[in-house]
């Protein structure tokens, strides 16, 4: 059974119709990367599967359930964790703050935890050091790492990334790809990353490429050729 599973899938903003009749499904542990170029849709499909936009019909099944009534808030307690483009961490908190908010994910929320999984800081060691600092003073790269970091302190069993190594110096690119890797190798959990970068992408088990809204190739990365990549990666 697949972990998360798309089906006829249509979201429009006001009248434009974005995504047109979209499949697309997570087979537990996998990770799969959604490409195409910029504007095609790909940060909607991932709006769309945590509930912060709104489908106008098909379905959205995560392990099986229906999501399309269940508010954002309810899709993240269910188990799925969104680290949105720009990463959205709190400037203005320490990294140990923000992290903290990543617990509120877990039943019971903030209320009844207040552990910090210290596996985090094996997957992103250069967080530890930091824990007192203000997560505004990282860099973007730290900053991605942290927002990672703190998605997983929810213990999620889908994890949505929308291009984590954007505007990233590329020897960081390379640990953020490492420890996606090790998160899928090691926790079970599945991922559903946008990504522009070919190396990172080949990571993935499996690929579906967007254009204009619906979709228009798949298959396992091994098999993805030059003219995919060309057609649908802008890097
Ligand atoms: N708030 C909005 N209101 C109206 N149209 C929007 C809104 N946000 C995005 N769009 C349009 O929806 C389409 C899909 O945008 P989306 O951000 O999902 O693309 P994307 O593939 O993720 O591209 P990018 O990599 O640039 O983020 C684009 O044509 C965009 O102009």
């Amino acid at each position: 059974m697949p972990v998360l599973d798309i089906h006829a899938l249509n979201v429009y903003y006001g009248e434009s119709h974005i995504l047109r009749n979209v499949d697309l499904s997570v087979q537990p542990g996998q990770m799969v990367c959604l490409i195409g170029r910029n504007g095609v849709g790909k940060t909607t499909l991932l709006k769309t599967i945590i509930g912060l936009l709104q489908q106008r019909s098909g379905s959205v099944r995560f392990e099986a359930k229906e999501l399309e009534d269940l508010a954002p808030h309810q899709r993240a307690r269910s188990g799925i964790a969104y680290v949105p483009q720009g990463r959205e961490i709190i400037p203005q908190l320490s990294v140990k703050e923000n992290l903290l908010l990543g617990l509120e994910a877990l039943p019971g929320g903030l209320r009844r935890h207040r552990h910090i999984d210290p596996q985090v800081f094996e997957l992103f060691p250069v967080l530890e050091g930091f824990l007192q600092r203000r997560g505004g003073d990282l860099s973007g790269g730290q900053q991605q790492q942290l927002a990672i970091a703190r998605a997983l302190l929810g213990k999620p069993k889908l994890l949505l990334l929308d291009e984590p190594t954007e505007g990233i110096q590329p020897s960081v690119v390379l640990d953020i790809e490492r420890a996606v890797k090790r998160i899928v190798a090691t926790t079970g959990i599945s991922v559903l990353l946008v990504e522009q970068h070919l190396h990172f992408v080949r990571q993935a088990d499996w690929y579906y490429a967007m254009q204009k809204g619906g979709m228009v190739a798949s298959g396992p990365t091994a098999e993805l050729s030059k003219d995919v990549v060309d057609r649908f990666l802008s890097v």
